[in-house]
């Protein structure tokens, strides 16, 4: 494995600007996550680094090395598509062997045999081995192709929406089993999402990238807890955050020149109306099993919230809401330190 490194990228298709001056390593064994809207140039991203794509300036370098001008077969990367491609005629074991067997490898029979054993041990489909690869379901599929990219031992792993095809239940198994594969292998990955969920779980460090733009780069915890801006404290979180104008706040302490507060269901209490100063009206209790999504209007403006299924709360009734250390926001969106205590 090694360190994956763009310096100031950036590539136009036409009147596009698909990435703009893009920089980011992906350290040695890291697990990194580009995680942006559709269309914020993520795919393009990861064409860049495999060499399907050139870049109009900046350049890309793998373990030092500028390999820009190098063609994509000789840069040493392993790709996983958002859709499983497989060769439909051939065996799950073929189909794992495949990128082994390419004659310019001439990997020695036996090694790809241990090779292909053991990646379909970590991938739990040893028992797939001789079946067609269209006789499989959706999630093994989706595992034979993540197999194809693990069989060989690349700088890098490029991901490209690897789980999106895949059922709820699937993609929660697989997202585990991935992490697992990681840390066991200590695989330098690059995965790129519009799932938060996958982000925060798998990423060791989370890149948030909207209109070919990098916005901020850190750990799940910190760019949730501290977010740049308030399009990045938008990304993350379920429910969404819900943003307030400061102006309609009433004791609460923000620091000078906030416009807007984000509020996260962990920065809003709920209370019975005891005289406290901010009053809002249920408007709607959704009820979700271990947790009910709460939705009240506020002086016109609907939050979302969540509240333990046992308080009682209704539609219509008046409650207190009580705000603790909300995010602060400029007028610009970017986001201002807490006040000291
Ligand atoms: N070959 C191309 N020709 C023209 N425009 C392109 C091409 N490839 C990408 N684009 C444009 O560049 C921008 C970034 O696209 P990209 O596929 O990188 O986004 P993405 O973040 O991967 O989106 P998605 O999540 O939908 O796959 C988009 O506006 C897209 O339409």
């Amino acid at each position: 494995m090694a360190d994956v490194a763009l310096r100031n990228i950036s590539k136009r298709f036409g009147a596009t600007e698909a990435v703009r001056e893009l920089s980011l390593t992906i350290n040695d064994g890291e697990f990194l996550v580009l995680l942006g809207p559709s269309g914020a140039g993520k795919t393009t991203t990861l064409r860049l680094i495999t060499g399907l794509e050139k870049p109009d300036a900046g350049s890309v370098m793998i373990d030092g090395r500028d390999v820009t001008q190098d063609p994509p077969g000789s840069r040493d990367i392993a790709f996983v598509f958002q859709q499983y491609s497989l060769y439909p005629h051939l065996s799950v074991y073929d189909n794992l062997a495949f990128p082994l067997r390419s004659p310019a490898r001439r990997v020695p029979e036996p090694i790809i045999r241990k090779r292909v054993e053991q990646t379909a041990d970590l991938l739990h489909i040893a028992s797939k081995l001789n079946n067609r690869a269209t006789r499989l379901s959706g999630g093994e599929m989706q595992r034979v192709a993540i197999g194809r990219a693990l069989v060989r031992d690349p700088s890098i792993y490029l991901m490209d929406e690897p789980l999106s095809s895949l059922d709820a239940k699937l993609r929660a198994e697989l997202r585990l089993e991935l992490k697992r594969i990681q840390l066991e292998l200590g695989s330098t990955i690059l995965y790129v999402t519009h799932d938060q969920v996958e982000a925060m779980t798998m990423a060791s460090r989370i890149g948030v990238i909207r209109d070919g733009r990098l916005l901020q780069l850190g750990t799940p915890r910190e760019i949730y807890e501290s977010p740049a801006d308030s399009y990045v404290a938008s990304r993350l979180g379920t429910p969404q955050i819900n943003f307030l104008s400061a102006g309609l706040l009433s004791d609460v302490p923000v620091p000078p020149g906030t416009e807007t507060v984000g509020i996260r269901t962990e920065h809003l209490r709920l209370a019975a109306r005891n005289g406290g100063g901010m009053i809002g009206r249920i408007h709607r209790v959704e009820h979700l099993g271990e947790q009910n999504h709460v939705h009240l209007d506020y002086k016109g403006k609907m939050l979302v919230t969540l509240a333990d299924p046992h308080q009682p709360l209704h539609a219509g009734q008046e409650v207190e809401l009580h705000l603790q250390n909300p995010l602060c926001f400029d007028r610009a969106g970017q986001r201002l330190p807490a006040m000291a205590h």
